[in-house]
């Protein structure tokens, strides 16, 4: 992975191909001017405003933005959960209407798995709910992915018997079995330790280092947001807006104290707390 310069933070690019041949790639996910509200019995709540961005094959997809600004609303629009008032969501070139086994999620809590079923048990559940495979491939796609997240000692123990970090693991491990086209992850980390979040950012790049898969990935936290991405959509305080894109690839662990980092980071804060919304010209009201 090469380093960005500061150049890199162009707002707003978005590449016609990133594997650099020149030719023009489809995304993956093509999120078009999507404004997402929620009715309750008083108000509307605006949560996002005509949001727009795309996620091509293999990008670690980052939404950034301070709470309340929409990013677990448009990873629940993502998902299917949450329909939009107005734009567009294409997976592949069709329309998001409803779940799907091609929309993996990984939330935060730890008690997104029954305790009831061992990590193994927990990994097969969707391949067999879902219909995706039958009991025996079901458990043998369920193994293989449980080695991918270094469990394989915990493959028949329950949930209870392992730290968050582990817990976790599994429930990537279970979100990969189903070989999703993208995986949705909602601040997965944000509950757990400062060393476990740490080792667990270096367990998912190590993971995608191995198996490229495309990611979209929610966080308010910029140092996890240069860390994890290869690109960052910048979104505005509440009600979001697209502040601007980042181009991050190639920042580790190691780079996080370094003169560049601190840089793209401080320029992010900026942003995420400036006046303008770029691109947009008009506002929620407008
Ligand atoms: N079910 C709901 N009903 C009504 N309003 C909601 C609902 N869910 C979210 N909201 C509102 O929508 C806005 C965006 O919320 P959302 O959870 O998407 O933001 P977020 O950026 O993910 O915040 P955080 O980082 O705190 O999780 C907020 O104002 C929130 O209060």
């Amino acid at each position: 992975m090469t380093a960005p310069g500061a150049e890199a933070m162009n707002a707003l690019t978005y590449p016609q191909s990133i594997d650099g041949d020149g030719l023009s790639e489809r995304p993956l996910l093509d999120v078009s001017g999507v404004t997402l509200q929620y009715k309750t019995r008083r108000h509307l709540v605006t949560a996002t405003y005509r949001v727009d961005f795309q996620v091509f094959q293999a990008e670690r997809y980052v939404l950034l933005g301070p709470s309340g600004c929409g990013k677990s609303s448009l990873l629940k629009a993502v998902g299917g959960f949450l329909q939009p008032v107005e734009g567009a969501i294409r997976l592949n070139g069709r329309s998001v209407t409803k779940p799907g086994p091609d929309r993996m999620m990984v939330f935060q809590e730890f008690d997104q798995l029954p305790p009831w079923k061992t990590v193994k048990q927990n990994v097969m559940f969707p391949l067999l709910a879902s219909g995706k495979a039958k009991r025996r491939e079901a458990e043998e796609k369920a193994l293989d992915c449980i080695a991918r997240v270094n469990l394989t000692k915990f493959a028949d123990v329950h949930p209870h018997m392992l730290s968050g970090g582990m817990k976790q693991r599994v429930a990537i491990a279970r979100a990969m079995a189903m070989e999703p086209d993208i995986l949705l992850m909602d601040e997965p980390f944000a509950a757990l330790d400062a060393l476990t979040r740490r080792k667990m950012q270096e367990e998912l790049l190590q993971l995608w280092d191995d198996l490229r898969f495309t990611v979209l990935f929610v966080t308010h936290s910029i140092e996890e947001a240069l860390v994890v991405g290869s690109r960052i959509l910048v979104l505005s305080p509440h009600p979001g807006q697209v502040k601007a894109e980042v181009n991050c690839d190639g920042y580790d662990h190691g780079a996080v104290g370094g003169a560049e980092f601190q840089a793209l980071a401080n320029r992010i804060h900026t942003m995420l707390f400036a006046e303008d919304v770029e691109g947009s010209g008009k506002g929620p009201n407008a």
